[in-house]
């Protein structure tokens, strides 16, 4: 067991994509750096790999050794799996782990489970993080977006060493301590679906290019470039737009091409709309986009599907580039405000005081869903927000007044055309929902009546919900 307040600042486990590029991270800003893998033969590679930084590197096969190289009060970032490898590895290392220690998950872990670790972990004097990372290997290596959840005894620890390796927006660190247990992980699991509905978003447009204007890959990806220019600058247009113009050594095609249409997926986007409907609540654009990376898995039933089910479209012109632009965009906000809801739910649900205007902050660099629109959302939640909600900040309203006509223009296109756009057509239903005083649930409210003797409220006296119709039998 380690006594020694001399060692490695921090320690590293799990030498992959994220854990190898982290690790150099540390050690390129000045950090002393543990290193560990399960398969030692990696850390060799890996030493190779670092050259110079090497040197403020120290490399150990062995747990006991990995853990004794660093120094007290540890902070030992894992960067695997998360889930049952997570599990093993705390089991694994809490026996050689010293009072005031922390272990970080900065996988992309289920927000209850690391809840459910903290819990373990309290009143043990050792300390739990979450903490969720985004950016991809080249974010974690230059600079990611990082979402902690944990102790302030962990955050004051880490804090100086995850504040050196973030991405900058003008200066300012993309890290922040958004509250204990698994605040980080639910930030980065909604991060990672509103990820899934601007990817969507994207890809429907695509969609409506190719398919409804018989645009090749490198057209639609010139003009994605273009929109690199406007007011939907971000990281994901800007890749989208490389990818589509991007050739297939092997056959010369666009590599867009060549690609199965099944698209992956590792869950979080899948938690993001299971816990917002375990609170109530009804992200449709991140649902449709979960939902569209199903359909898309169903590869053999569309084959089937393709030549006996007819589109009979109507007449539709494809719609102008700039209402393309807009529609993305208003898509975009509409996305944000969903997943800021969620976590406005999961915020009081939880007791976490979550700071949306920081969390917006922390994702304008670094990470995945990084995008202009980010500065202003800040820029938003800092300001006048009725109903603490996104789409009825001034700034936002005034976009929307812009975008939804030509959301609306798009969205009847791809009706008319047949080209499927659930993620924006989800998008514009929900904006009409929210902005409609009087909706239709009283008709839901009368049918459950009815059918169930459910009761209901009634407009001059919403306080009481044991009211019942005087219903009219059915013919
Ligand atoms: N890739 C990305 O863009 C991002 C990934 N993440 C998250 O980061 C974490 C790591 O991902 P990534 O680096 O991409 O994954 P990789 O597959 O590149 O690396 C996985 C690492 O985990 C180790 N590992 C796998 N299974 C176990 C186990 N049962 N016990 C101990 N160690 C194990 C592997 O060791 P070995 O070499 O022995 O196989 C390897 O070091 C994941 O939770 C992922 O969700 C988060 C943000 C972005
Ligand atoms: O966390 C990430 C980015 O923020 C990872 O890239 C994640 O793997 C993406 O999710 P999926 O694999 O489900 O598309």
């Amino acid at each position: 067991m380690n006594t020694s307040s001399t060692g490695a600042d921090i320690g590293v486990y799990g030498l992959g994509t994220m854990g190898s590029a982290l690790a150099l991270n540390f050690a390129d800003k000045g950090f002393d750096v543990a290193v560990s893998n399960r398969e030692p033969e990696w850390i060799k590679a890996f030493l190779t790999e670092a050259g110079p930084l090497s040197e403020r590197l120290t490399a150990e096969a062995e747990l006991a050794d990995f853990v004794a190289a660093i120094a007290r009060p540890r902070s030992i970032l894992f960067m695997i799996p998360s889930g049952a490898p997570m599990d093993a590895m705390i089991k694994a290392i809490r026996p050689h782990l010293d009072e005031g220690d922390t272990i970080i998950d900065g996988g992309n872990a289920d927000f209850n489970a690391t809840r459910r670790r903290s819990a373990d972990f309290e009143g043990t004097g050792l300390h739990y993080v979450g903490m969720g990372v985004s950016g991809g290997e080249e974010g974690a290596r230059h600079g990611p977006s990082m979402m902690v959840g944990g102790t302030d005894h962990s955050w004051t620890q880490l804090r100086p060493m995850v504040e050196a390796i973030a991405a900058k927006f003008e200066g300012d660190a993309c890290v922040a301590h958004l509250g204990p247990d698994g605040a980080g992980h639910f930030v980065k699991t909604v991060h990672n679906g509103i990820e899934y509905a601007d990817m969507q978003m994207i890809a429907e447009v695509y969609g409506m290019l190719r398919d409804g204007g018989g645009q090749d890959a490198g057209q639609i990806g010139a003009l994605f470039e273009r929109w690199q220019d406007g007011p939907l600058s971000s990281y994901l247009i800007e890749v989208s737009a490389a990818a589509l113009q991007s050739t297939d050594s092997k056959t010369g095609k666009p590599m867009v091409d060549v690609i199965l249409d099944q698209a992956g997926q590792k869950g979080t986007g899948r938690w993001t709309v299971i816990e917002a409907l375990k609170m109530g609540q009804s992200a449709n654009t991140i649902e449709a986009a979960v939902g569209a990376r199903g359909w898309s898995a169903e590869k053999d039933a569309r084959e089937c599907a393709a030549p006996l089910l007819e589109a009979q479209a109507l007449d539709a012109s494809l719609p102008a580039e700039d209402d393309l632009e807009m529609a993305l965009l208003a898509g975009r906000i509409l996305a944000h405000a969903q997943g800021f809801r969620i976590l406005a739910s999961a915020s009081e649900e939880f007791d976490w005081s979550l700071d949306y205007a920081r969390i917006s902050e922390i994702w304008r660099a670094g990470c995945i869903i990084r995008s202009a629109l980010l500065d202003d959302l800040s820029d938003a939640f800092r300001k006048e927000l009725p109903a603490d909600h996104l789409i009825l900040a001034p700034a936002m309203r005034a976009r929307l007044r812009e975008s939804i006509p030509a959301l609306r223009r798009v969205v009847s296109a791809g009706v008319s055309m047949g080209v499927a756009m659930p993620a924006l057509s989800g998008a514009l239903a929900w904006y009409d929902s929210m902005r409609r005083a009087r909706g239709t649930a009283n008709l839901i409210q009368a049918q459950r009546d009815f059918f169930g003797n459910h009761g209901f409220a009634r407009v001059d006296d919403a306080v009481g919900t044991d009211h019942h119709g005087d219903w009219k039998p059915p013919a």
